[in-house]
């Protein structure tokens, strides 16, 4: 144990994400695990479930009100939608304000939160600790939209694909394999979180119809923009150069990327760049892992600029 790092505890750790985040915390210069919950691994040690994680550490199972008196610095809630606030609860009536960083979309739509995309929303962070993790196809939305926001002549459509990782552990038709065997599942095809999520923080509305796949991880969002203005491919093509060309963790691509390449990456990639013969309509392509880039990469970018360490601190860039 070191004195100087800083103690990061993860409520709901069993989960696809909250192991992501172990991986991450392993490896990270600054933090060290001091709790992971779960209840269904309770008195099991992290390392028999996951291999980078090396310690004595078992997982646990406190309940809500008794979080506070962990003492973390830091705190992850990687719990399904609607079990966030209890957590939070907590904190509050403990008078104890360590940086929460939710991984659900409980606070997305909160403005006392900060919304956490680094790429776009780094330059509205005043230090807040309470930080809301963007949803994963909300994240690919925004980026693919916000480069050309102030030239479209209409919503954009956006066709989402997910691996069933994105579908969580609890069993679900989403995450079922032999009802994905062959198979693309459209689901919530308007009004999905993330159509509501990626309009309320672009500020324009978006169109969005999700399915999910039989591969494991993984997302792609393909967009349809149609613009004001007809623009040459190169114009457009710079401006996503323009918004990414420094970004470690967005890769601006000239062919449209493949979902089957971004599994355990933590960047996302943006491609495609297909323009109709006119100028005026264009299609992007999205991809990124929705377990790193579309969670738990993300949320250490949000935690690593809370705790005021490089931004990609333990993450492979
Ligand atoms: N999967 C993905 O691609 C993404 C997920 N997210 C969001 O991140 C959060 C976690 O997702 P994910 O890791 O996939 O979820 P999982 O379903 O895989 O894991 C959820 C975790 O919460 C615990 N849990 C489940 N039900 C309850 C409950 N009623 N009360 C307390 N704990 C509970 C589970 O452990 P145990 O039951 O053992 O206590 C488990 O550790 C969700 O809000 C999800 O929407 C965000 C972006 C992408
Ligand atoms: C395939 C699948 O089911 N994906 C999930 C998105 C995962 C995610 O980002 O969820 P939150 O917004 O809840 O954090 C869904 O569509 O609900």
């Amino acid at each position: 144990m070191t004195a100087s790092k800083k103690r990061i505890g993860i409520v709901g750790a069993r989960g696809h994400t909250g192991a992501e985040l172990i991986r991450l915390v392993a490896a990270h210069p600054a933090l060290e695990l001091t709790y992971v919950s779960s209840r269904e691994l309770d008195g099991q040690r992290v390392d028999a479930h996951v291999a980078e994680y090396h310690g004595d550490l078992c997982y646990s199972s406190p309940a809500h009100e008794a979080l506070p008196g962990l003492d973390a610095d830091v705190v992850v809630l990687a719990l399904p939608n609607g079990k966030a606030s209890l957590c939070v609860e907590a904190f509050n009536a403990a008078g104890k304000d360590p940086v929460i960083v939710d991984l659900s979309a409980d606070y997305r739509f909160d403005n006392q939160w900060y919304y956490g995309l680094p790429e776009l929303t780094r330059g509205k962070w005043r230090g807040e600790k309470r930080i809301s993790n963007p949803g994963c196809y909300a994240t690919a939305i925004q980026l693919s939209v916000a480069p050309l926001k102030d030239v479209l002549a209409a919503p954009p459509v956006c066709f989402g694909v997910s691996g069933y990782s994105g579908a969580g552990t609890t069993p679900s038709d989403k995450n079922n394999p032999e009802k994905l065997r062959d198979n693309l599942m459209p689901y919530a095809l308007t009004g999905h979180m993330h159509e509501k999520e990626a309009s309320r923080h672009l500020g324009i509305p978006v169109e969005f119809m999700p399915h999910v796949a039989p591969h494991f991880r993984g997302l792609t969002v393909t967009t349809n923009l149609y613009l004001a203005r007809s623009l040459k491919r190169d114009e457009v093509q710079a401006r996503f150069q323009h918004a990414y060309g420094s970004e470690k963790l967005v890769h601006v691509l000239d062919e449209a990327p493949w979902v089957s390449q971004i599994a355990g990456k933590h960047h996302a990639e943006i491609g495609g760049f297909a323009m109709s013969t006119d100028g005026k309509r264009v299609v992007v392509v999205a991809t990124l892992d929705n377990l790193l880039k579309g969670a738990a990469t993300q949320a250490m970018q949000n935690i690593n600029r809370a705790i005021g360490v490089d931004e990609y601190a333990s993450i492979p860039v």
